[in-house]
């Protein structure tokens, strides 16, 4: 008989773990940091039992957001910068993760998966690129290999590629972890991400999967962040201070929401390549606004966040008592939220704790789920949404 490799038959036993330690990794559109959670896991699919052991988010320095931005989001970016950041951001995860399991005292030995997201640097969904004979495309960097080698532990990774063969467009995947973790019968729920990119996931209480929606919504923090950043010389608008201080421009905000994006059918993804000052600077030319102050600026901009949620909230979701959970750095930004409430009154708005999800580590915790899946799921069908397992496996030697 010919000896299975040996780690086939490490991923094997791993796989048959009645309960999994796994890291899941997140680093998102905002740049801020890396986000490390350890989550231990009982079965899968939608009998999940997860507990967050610890969470981190390690600070990126700044010389490390200026390189990755020299290639982010970017048509024209140099390839060997591209190239070098793949290997780097691999490396660097690798070395975040040691440092993060030497403080909570945690052997490497002791954690079964990483799963990774990556960092993405391009998200060009068909809708976004326009090439009739392209699919639609995303690219995540920062390569599993590396992770998995440095650290000596079973690493999964870039799981959207999958998403995207099967028909999807490779976001949102909040889909399957907030099915699993989020969907309760008998209750009308919003799962609200509202990262760089703001996100929902909408499940009915009537517990039909066919009726589940989650879809990008348009800009969450992106545009708050970029206007603090240029302006301000900070890297957001911590606790509103700056939008509290101006005032919303009716003009530039009906502009802003006059955006095709907001026109089109969901499920539909999106990113900064699309949400950027550029567009900010177009509509503050349709507007007649070019010369408001930077307050004001970061204020409307602020609002429009908040009003093309709740707008997409009120024209795609119904049902009586919704509650919605927000999660992500914008669950932190009391403007957006104090708008969402005004604009919103009948819902119940809270952030993700009440349903046990640390709202800082959602998405982190998301791709442990994922990982957990790849290694011990099944394909789960939830509506029009792609039913496949995502991810690929790095193996340490
Ligand atoms: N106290 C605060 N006040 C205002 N805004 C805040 C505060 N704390 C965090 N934020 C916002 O949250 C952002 C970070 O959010 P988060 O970490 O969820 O983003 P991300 O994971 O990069 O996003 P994405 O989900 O799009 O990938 C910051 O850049 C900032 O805009
Ligand atoms: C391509 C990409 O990285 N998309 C992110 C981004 O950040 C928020 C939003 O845009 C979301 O669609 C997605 O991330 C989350 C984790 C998701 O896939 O659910």
């Amino acid at each position: 008989m010919i000896p299975l490799n040996q780690n086939l038959q490490r991923l094997f036993n791993i796989a048959q773990k009645p309960s999994k330690m796994g890291i899941g990794l997140m680093s998102g559109t905002s740049l801020d940091g890396l986000d490390i959670a350890l989550c231990k896991f009982t079965g899968n699919g939608l009998s999940t039992h997860f507990e967050l052991v610890q969470f981190i988010t390690i600070p990126y320095p700044a010389d490390f957001k200026l390189e990755v931005q020299q290639v982010f989001a970017r048509r024209n970016a140099d390839l060997e910068k591209v190239t070098l950041l793949n290997a780097y951001i691999g490396t660097y995860h690798a070395e975040l993760i040691l440092a993060a399991l030497g403080q909570w005292k945690i052997n490497t030995q002791d954690v079964d998966f990483i799963a990774s997201h990556g960092q993405t640097i391009y998200h060009a969904p068909q809708r976004l690129h326009q090439h009739k004979n392209s699919p639609n495309a995303t690219l995540q960097i920062g390569d599993g290999d590396h992770i998995a080698v440095k650290t000596g532990i079973l690493t999964i990774s870039d799981f959207r590629q999958k998403h995207i063969a099967a028909g999807g467009e490779g976001a949102p995947l909040a889909l399957y972890g907030d099915v699993l973790l989020g969907n309760k019968t008998g209750e009308n729920r919003v799962l609200l991400n509202i990262g760089g990119i703001a996100n929902l996931t909408w499940l009915p209480g009537e517990g039909n999967f066919d009726h589940v929606l989650c879809t990008d919504i348009g800009p969450g923090n992106t545009l708050i962040d970029a206007a603090c950043r240029k302006y301000f010389n900070k890297p957001y608008d911590e606790d509103s201070v700056i939008a509290y201080s101006g005032n919303v421009h009716a003009d530039l905000l009906t502009a802003l929401l006059a955006h095709l994006f907001f026109k089109e059918k969901a499920p539909k993804t999106t990113g900064p390549e699309l949400f950027n000052l550029d567009m900010v600077a177009e509509a503050q030319q349709q507007s007649g606004t070019g010369q408001i102050n930077n307050e004001d600026l970061v204020c409307t901009l602020s609002a429009f966040t908040a009003t093309s949620i709740a707008g997409f909230i009120k024209e795609n979701i119904s049902g009586n008592h919704i509650k919605i959970f927000t999660s992500g750095g914008g669950a932190r930004n009391p403007f957006v939220i104090g708008e969402l409430k005004k604009l919103l009154p009948e819902a119940d708005i809270d952030d993700s704790s009440s349903l046990g999800i640390n709202p800082d580590a959602k998405e982190a915790i998301l791709f442990a789920l994922l990982g957990n899946e790849a290694l011990c799921g099944e394909p789960i069908r939830i509506g029009i949404n792609p039913a496949v397992l995502m991810g690929k496996f790095s193996f340490p030697v």
